[in-house]
């Protein structure tokens, strides 16, 4: 297939230690969900996306969610295109730090950086998972979508455990953000494409994602 030349995106993943990034980078590069826990510090992936017959070469940084690297990790801002910020729906208390922590920290070292708020782990947001392992209950989908909006920020949930259709879909929307902005030119249409290798496209999207995909961006500007 003939393709315009490939653009390059940078794409930070944030959020709560454990929220599932790692999780979610491995499945959506390396099509593999990791076996166990391994804390991250630092790790860099690498995927195609394509989009209007635009090859987009997407540079994904994991980082650390862990205090302990809080002065390390504003390394891993500069020239990001977009930011995903990652909680884990069955610990609200991680939707809690998106406001607390984590708009903060990209405010101050990203603010012309778009962001995408980020549920993962939809999967145990169960009504068995809740009796039978927590007394917390999992973060709604509204709850998810009030704290999005207050980010100004597209919503999108996701299983790296269950769907490996639900993490296509956040990087299409991550990757959208990115080339809305490094390429005002890139515009979807009903018929236009986007896939990960040869993936394709994806016609049912959630509504927070659908109406994100209305939204022209003119710059770089907090969404
Ligand atoms: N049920 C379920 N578990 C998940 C999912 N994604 C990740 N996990 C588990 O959650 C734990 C933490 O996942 P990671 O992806 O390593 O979390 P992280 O955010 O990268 O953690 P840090 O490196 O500490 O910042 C691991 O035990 C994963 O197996 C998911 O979609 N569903």
């Amino acid at each position: 297939m003939d393709t315009t030349p490939s653009v390059k995106s940078k794409i930070v993943v944030v959020g709560d230690s454990q929220c599932g990034k790692t999780a979610l980078l491995n499945v959506f590069a390396k099509d593999s969900f990791p076996e166990g826990y391994i804390p991250t510090v630092f790790e860099n992936y690498t995927a195609d996306f394509e989009i209007d017959m635009q090859r987009v070469e997407l540079r994904l940084w994991d980082t650390s969610g862990s205090p302990y690297y809080d002065n390390v990790r504003p390394l891993s801002y500069p020239d990001a295109d977009a930011v995903l910020i990652c909680f884990d729906i069955s610990r609200p208390e991680t939707l809690d730090s998106v406001l607390k922590k984590w708009r903060g920290e990209i405010q101050e070292f990203c603010p012309n950086t778009k962001m995408l708020l980020v549920g993962c782990k939809s999967d145990l947001r169960t009504e068995l998972f809740t009796r039978s392992h927590s007394r917390q209950t999992p973060v709604s989908y509204d709850q998810g979508s009030n704290t999005a909006k207050q980010l100004s920020a597209p919503y999108i949930e996701c299983s790296s455990l269950q769907s490996e259709n639900s993490v296509r879909d956040i990087f299409h929307v991550a990757t959208l953000a990115c080339v809305s902005k490094n390429n005002k030119n890139v515009k979807r249409s009903k018929s236009s494409r986007a896939t990960k290798r040869t993936a394709r496209s994806r016609t049912d999207l959630p509504v927070a994602v659908t109406d994100y995909k209305q939204t022209k961006a003119k710059t770089c500007v907090v969404m």
